[in-house]
């Protein structure tokens, strides 16, 4: 999937991803992850997608990454908020703000650990702490398979980036299974054994619910499809201080 793939499916107005009520995971499960109300929340390419209001309501700060400067303005238009933008070059995101909800434009694959940080910051630029916490709703399953290992390892490069506290750093993560044979991606199938190579060797993983989720999603029986489950997963890294040794 290149960026103009996502860039078209916005001008388009072709995401049917995108859902007019909060996400039923996320609202069942986020408090089994061990965070407090103040944990910083990075939901990774995060559309426009409402759970992100949900999360800063639970009290957290909130950065959502975005491709799509589309999304971000709709997100804000949609939900009668005006925010500040700012240009954030020479990193490649534009900001966007509304107290504790934060959108960066840009690809998340150029997102630091030092960025990220920064950007929760009221002021934008100084030191906003470490992200404790990652909301993962239709981010893997968009992206195909060869981009998913290194989609991994950046979520626990950023997760990692909060080694100088000792409370943990989490993710909850929807993932989705169905016959790849039956439709193509995106959204593609991710199932349990991919999870457990792309997430094990940082994270535990806690599989936390299945859901079967074809019924309420008749378009993809009508692209195919005879079966879909959704996986939730609690994903809670392992050693910081050793994953940020790998990684150095
Ligand atoms: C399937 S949608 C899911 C959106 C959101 N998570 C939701 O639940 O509604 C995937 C989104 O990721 C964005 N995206 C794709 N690749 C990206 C990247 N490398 N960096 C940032 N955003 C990206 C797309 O523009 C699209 O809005």
């Amino acid at each position: 999937m290149t960026p103009e793939f996502w860039h078209q499916r916005w001008q388009r107005g072709e995401i049917g991803w995108h859902s007019e009520e909060l996400n039923r995971h996320l609202t069942e499960h986020w408090s089994k992850l061990h965070i407090g109300a103040e944990a910083r929340v990075l939901v990774p390419l995060c559309g426009k997608a409402l759970d992100m209001l949900w999360l800063a309501g639970q009290g957290h700060r909130v950065l959502g990454v975005e491709l799509s400067p589309i999304a971000a303005e709709a997100f804000f238009r949609d939900n009668g908020l005006t925010p500040q933008v700012t240009d954030l070059s020479p990193a490649p995101f534009l900001r966007f703000a509304v107290d504790e909800l934060v959108l960066l434009v840009g690809d998340f694959f150029d997102l630091t650990p030092q960025l990220a940080q920064a950007s929760l910051d009221s002021r934008g630029g100084g030191d906003g702490g470490a992200i404790h916490a990652v909301y993962d709703r239709a981010a893997l399953i968009a992206l195909p398979p060869q981009s998913r290992p290194a989609y991994a390892a950046h979520l626990s490069k950023l997760l990692c980036a909060a080694g100088s506290h000792q409370e943990p750093a989490e993710s909850l993560l929807v993932s989705l299974d169905y016959d790849q044979s039956q439709m193509q991606g995106p959204p593609f199938a991710v199932g349990d054994a991919e999870v457990r190579a792309l997430f094990a060797e940082a994270f535990a993983i806690e599989p936390l619910a299945s859901f079967d989720a074809l019924a309420e999603n008749p378009r993809f029986r009508e692209r195919g499809l005879d079966q879909l489950t959704e996986h939730v997963y609690r994903l809670e890294l392992r050693d910081i201080a050793g994953a940020l040794a790998d990684r150095r």
